[in-house]
């Protein structure tokens, strides 16, 4: 089967990856993936809890066995990522070899200004946790990046960055 290119958003918790991917599927009229929300309607349980009944390497699993599914359709899908998911490298393998990988770059400040945390395992008893996360995965981010889009602006200029390197990728691989 030849497999489609997809687009996979990757980038820290509140780089806008689920608001901008579902834009961008809509403005593509690809299917959408968000595999946060796959996992929680795979397992029935919200993340935080799949969290705190069997840790993060299990989640860590589960995102794999994830991103091994939705990247497997033959048609190009838009998927945003999890935050973490730069952290499990056989992860990563799936997405790129079914994908290319977009970073959406925000600046910590921008996102400590509107980011939800209660939803948010890693963050809920400290946002400040988010500077530490940046520490650790800026490289991976990076080093995992097929493109870095700075998502500094307003929603709708970032979008238009997505929309005209997706349109390359598309093309390229049609
Ligand atoms: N350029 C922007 N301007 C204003 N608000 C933005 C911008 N980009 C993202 N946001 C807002 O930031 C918040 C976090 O975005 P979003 O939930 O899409 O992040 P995420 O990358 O999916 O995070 P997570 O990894 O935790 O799922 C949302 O309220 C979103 O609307
Ligand atoms: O940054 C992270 O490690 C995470 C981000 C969220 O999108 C979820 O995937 C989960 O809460 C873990
Ligand atoms: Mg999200």
């Amino acid at each position: 089967m030849v497999m489609m290119k997809n687009i996979v958003l990757i980038g820290l918790p509140g780089s806008g990856k689920s608001t901008l991917g579902k834009l961008l599927a809509d403005e593509l009229n690809c299917t959408y993936y968000d595999m946060d929300c796959v996992i929680e309607d795979n397992l029935n349980q919200s993340i935080i809890s799949i969290f705190k009944d069997k840790g993060e390497a299990y989640f860590r699993e589960i995102e794999y066995n994830v991103a091994d599914k939705i990247t497997k359709h033959n048609q190009a899908s838009v998927i945003a990522t999890g935050g973490g998911v730069v952290t499990m490298q056989k992860t990563m393998v799936v997405l790129k070899e079914n994908g290319y990988t977009i970073f959406l770059n925000r600046p910590l400040n921008k996102i400590y200004a509107d980011i939800e945390t209660k939803n948010r395992p890693l963050l809920r008893d400290n946002i400040f946790r988010l500077e530490s996360l940046y520490n650790q995965r800026i490289h991976l981010y990076r080093e995992y990046a097929d493109y870095i889009i700075d998502n500094n602006g307003e929603i709708n200029n970032c979008l238009d960055k997505l929309i005209e390197v997706s349109n390359k990728i598309l093309l390229a691989n049609t």
